[in-house]
């Protein structure tokens, strides 16, 4: 059975009539991009990281192979220019961006992302502090202790590390850290912003703006590119479907019941993948020549892409590790940094 639901076809019949006008009324503005400068500043906006066309690219075996955009190297970039942007701010104000971690439990990964995103700080020179709760803690012990952060003047951003004990309200948990201090961009407000055409969130959650970084980098114009992205978390699927629409991206969104998920990736010129599990994207998922920016599979170091096969089919690819990940990092950093100069309206 077929269904279509033909909800917003009077503005597509105007804006077919009334074209140029009406068409610019309904996209909404990019929330990245290579030219607006107030969120690319830091960052060059060049793409020569990756200008060696894919074509020039081959293995031993004389087979084409894609570009392997890296992350290490980007990440690199975007912290000394945040490293500068800290050490103008402390001299000129005197004051030094803060971080408030909340890390609730006993998970390896987790405490050993909270080490990477902590040294990543010490690097560029933002404070960090972290507020480490056992596992049986209560909802009320975590909401105090990101209601401190909120309290504390010299914090400018706060993160929860996820996911959290099971026995507590993630939801609710995330509702408690103020919308200005919200560097994960998970809060109810700055999300919904993220999807409103016309709406500016304070801040974008850290892998997808990783993704766009990197595809930006690569010189990919995304207006009415097709972009499959798998999987529907709220750190990485959902608020990567939404920039990649604000870029104007055609987006399909992969999911556990998606059937013959292969069907649409292979048509897609961009495959986001955020599943968990290593290796679900086969070569034969992917189109010849598309570009895929994935995120690793959690604390696992394998790809949920199939690296081998992969590259052989792609223009482009990311790695597991020294991928997405950093830029992640640096994202989170940048997204601290911008906090802390909103918060003093320093420029
Ligand atoms: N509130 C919250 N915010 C997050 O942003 C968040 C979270 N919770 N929970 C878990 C996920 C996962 N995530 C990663 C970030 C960087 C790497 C990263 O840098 N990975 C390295 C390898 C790391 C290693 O060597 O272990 C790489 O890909 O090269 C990985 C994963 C952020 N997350």
């Amino acid at each position: 059975m077929r269904i279509a639901l033909a909800v917003g076809w009077w503005r597509i019949a105007r804006a077919k009539i009334a074209h140029t006008k009406f068409v610019r009324n309904l996209i909404c503005r990019p929330l990245l991009s290579v030219d607006s400068p107030d969120i690319w500043k830091i960052n060059p906006g060049s793409s020569s990281h990756f200008s060696s066309h894919p074509s020039s690219n081959f293995s031993a075996s004389n087979e084409k192979i894609g570009v392997v955009l890296d992350g290490k190297l980007i990440a690199n970039d975007l912290k000394s220019r945040i490293a500068g942007e800290v050490n103008e701010m402390k001299k000129a104000i005197g004051k030094t961006p803060g971080l408030g971690i909340v890390l609730v439990g006993e998970r390896r990964d987790s405490h050993t992302f909270i080490r990477t995103k902590v040294k990543a700080c010490n690097e560029v020179g933002i404070v960090s502090v972290v507020a480490e709760l056992p596992n049986n803690s209560k909802e009320g012990d975590i909401c105090d202790a990101v209601s401190r952060f909120n309290d504390n003047p010299s914090v400018h951003g706060i993160i929860v590390q996820l996911p959290l004990p099971k026995h507590l309200d993630e939801e609710k948990i995330m509702n408690v850290v103020s919308v200005e201090k919200d560097v994960d961009g998970f809060h109810p407000l700055n999300m919904g912003n993220l999807a409103i055409a016309g709406r500016e969130p304070l801040f974008i959650p850290c892998a997808p703006k990783a993704c766009l970084e990197l595809l930006l980098r690569y010189g990919m114009d995304l207006r009415g590119k097709k972009a499959a992205v798998v999987g529907r978390s709220k750190i990485v699927g959902l608020p990567t479907s939404l920039l990649l629409q604000r870029h104007q991206a055609t987006v399909s969104l992969v999911h556990a019941f998606t059937g013959n998920p292969e069907k649409v990736t292979c048509q897609a010129d961009i495959v986001v993948s955020d599943v968990g599990t290593p290796n679900t994207i086969r070569g034969h998922w992917l189109k010849p020549g598309a570009v895929d920016p994935k995120r690793s599979s959690g604390y696992r170091l394998v790809g949920d892409v199939c690296y081998d096969e992969a590259i052989k089919k792609v223009a482009a690819i990311t790695p597991v590790p020294g991928g997405v990940g950093p830029v992640t990092i640096a994202m989170l950093l940048s997204n601290t940094l911008d906090s802390a100069k909103r918060c003093y309206d320093f420029t």
